[in-house]
């Protein structure tokens, strides 16, 4: 397989392509990839529902190049129109490869078989992949993150979930009554339901075990957060692009009567944080 981004390899070089939504790259995508070969790409169709791995966040979960095209743009086209831009767009194109749902063309009206007819290639249709008896889907992962159910999320995943965000101004309260954080705007990627996890937070592509507190500050302020604490490292600087990888849930976000009890909440926090890095 080769090791490569979209903006190097020519499409003219393509020989087998995997097309879907691909949100979240998870492990039932990771099986379609399977199937490409030496010469393979991904076909990636933006739509405006994609929050696990939004945008143009794909291309660092797999080696094949990716090729976006935004749903919007290609919705209207007829199937053998579809068929006739994706042979337009890889001249060398042999074999397509899909999941068992794929559908396409105006109204999703062409599926499998379609693609089989319309198509004079090889066409891989992958059955439906699985884990522990559940499908595999970006809709299930989404509903795990809404419920807090991070490992599971992970584990369909295939990889720790991770966001992006860009540093912002906090409250100015950490330091002075808990403990510093760096406070982050995070747009387009879901966030898990709210509450305290474990984490690892990037930073210039060094990685920090963290804790990061994600809800309303109900003890303090009301608004909605996204906090990291680095553990046993002080960062001063600010930053345009934090990562932040989640790995388990503590528990739940709390009222608490005053800052005296968040911030021995806080410190029982970091030190099962703490435990959890050691074992
Ligand atoms: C590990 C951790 C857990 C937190 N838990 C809660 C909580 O349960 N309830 C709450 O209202 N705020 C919680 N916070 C948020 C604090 O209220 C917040 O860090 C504090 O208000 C400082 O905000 P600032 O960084 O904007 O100054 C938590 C913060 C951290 C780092
Ligand atoms: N569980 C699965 N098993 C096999 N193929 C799948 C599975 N999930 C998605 N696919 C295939 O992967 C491609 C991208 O699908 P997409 O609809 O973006 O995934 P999801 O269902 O997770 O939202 C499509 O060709 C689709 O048929």
């Amino acid at each position: 397989m080769k090791k490569s981004s979209s903006i190097l390899i020519n499409k003219s070089s393509i020989s087998a392509i995997a097309i879907g939504g691909f949100d979240g790259m998870h492990l039932a995508h990771q099986e379609l990839f399977k199937h490409l070969g030496d010469n393979g790409g991904i076909v990636s169709i933006e739509s405006d529902y994609a929050n696990l791995t939004p945008k143009t966040f794909r291309q660092e979960y797999s080696s094949y190049p990716i090729y976006y095209y935004v749903l919007e743009n290609i919705k209207h086209l007829s199937g053998e129109d579809f068929i006739r831009l994706i042979k337009e767009e890889f001249p060398k194109l042999e074999k397509i490869v899909v999941g068992f749902d794929f559908c396409f063309g105006k109204n999703r009206k062409n599926c499998t078989e379609e693609l089989k007819k319309l198509f004079n290639g090889e066409v891989v249709v992958v059955q439906e992949f699985t884990l522990d008896g559940t499908p595999v889907h970006s809709r299930f992962i989404r509903e795990f993150l809404n419920d807090g159910l991070i490992k599971k999320a992970n584990m369909f995943l295939g990889k720790e979930y991770k966001v992006f965000g860009k540093q912002i101004k906090g409250q100015g309260l950490g330091s002075k009554k808990f403990v510093p954080t760096i406070n982050l705007k995070v747009d387009e990627f879901l966030l898990p339901k709210e509450g305290v996890y474990i984490t690892k937070t990037i930073i210039n592509e060094e990685e920090y075990n963290s804790i990061t507190f994600l809800g309303h500050r109900q003890t303090t302020d009301g608004s909605y957060a996204v906090e990291t604490h680095i553990l046993d490292k002080d960062i001063k600087n600010r930053f345009s692009m934090v990562q932040i990888k989640f790995i388990e849930r503590i528990r739940d976000n709390k009222k608490f009567d005053s800052f005296e009890d968040l911030k021995n909440q806080i410190i029982t926090d970091i030190s099962s944080a703490k435990s959890f890095f050691d074992k």
